[in-house]
């Protein structure tokens, strides 16, 4: 069942675009990652379909209005006067989780990504690993249907990284859709279903490892091959 339908998506700032008739499909149950060089528009594309930047043209649509979809940006957004339990006490009231439900799932989160010791303590005595693993464990608290996560590898630790993909495996069996950008390719070649590649706003390349193995003519090519190749072609 497709969640999310992009349709000729045009979005920038101060109405300059930086991304360029963006036409794609987000289906339950898939991982997809969004691949792009510094300044594709990967962050851009993450706020436009979260709602936080409007679009210039295009329309993004969401099939179910009602499901809920939580984000991981990529530079982590914290309450300094808040303790991590308040944050979670706070996001478990925002999605009306019975108590029960609520903690049960908290202190699975936080033993998966090794934090338990970090509950009553500040996020501004946190290390920057720390603080992402904070907003992780916050936007998996409710398991939404969609979750948009902005390059969660680059200062994790290798347990938080397993801790990740772990989630990430058992919330797409549950159905859920993820979006994840990010430049660890090797990594994302091994756990996503499907990419998107883009470059300076445009999608370059779209599908499955074999899909764009097949659409670039090279079995056998990494991702990073075949980004590198969908650019060449694009721009030759
Ligand atoms: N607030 C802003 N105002 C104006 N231009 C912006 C703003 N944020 C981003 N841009 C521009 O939009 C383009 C896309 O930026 P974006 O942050 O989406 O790229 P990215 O693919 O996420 O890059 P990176 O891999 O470096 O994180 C860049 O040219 C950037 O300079």
């Amino acid at each position: 069942m497709t969640r999310i339908i992009v349709k000729d998506l045009a979005a920038g700032y101060d109405r300059k675009a930086v991304l360029h008739r963006l036409n794609f499909v987000l289906n339950e149950g898939e991982l997809v990652g969004l691949i792009g060089d510094n300044g594709a528009g990967k962050t851009t594309l993450m706020k436009v379909l979260t709602g936080i930047l409007p679009p210039i043209d295009g329309e993004v649509s969401k099939k179910n209005p009602g499901d809920k979809w939580g984000l991981v940006p990529e530079i982590p957004q914290l309450y300094y006067e808040m303790t991590l339990r308040e944050h979670l006490d706070f996001v478990a009231m925002c999605h009306q989780m019975p108590q029960d439900v609520y903690e049960q799932r908290r202190e699975a989160l936080l033993e998966q990504f090794v934090m338990t010791d970090q509950l009553d303590k500040f996020p501004g005595t946190y290390s920057k690993g720390m603080r992402q693993k904070a907003m992780l464990i916050c936007a998996l608290l409710y398991q939404p249907q969609i979750l948009f996560i902005d390059e969660p590898f680059v200062g994790l630790d290798p347990k938080g990284i397993q801790a990740l993909l772990q989630v990430m495996e058992t919330e797409k069996r549950r159905g859920a859709t993820i979006f994840m950008s990010t430049h660890i390719l090797d990594t994302a070649e091994k756990v996503c279903d499907r990419f998107l590649l883009l470059s300076r706003g445009k999608l370059v390349g779209s599908g499955s490892m074999e899909s764009l193995r097949q659409k670039f003519g090279i079995s056998e090519a990494s991702l990073m091959e075949l980004y590198i190749r969908a650019v060449e072609v694009e721009h030759s």
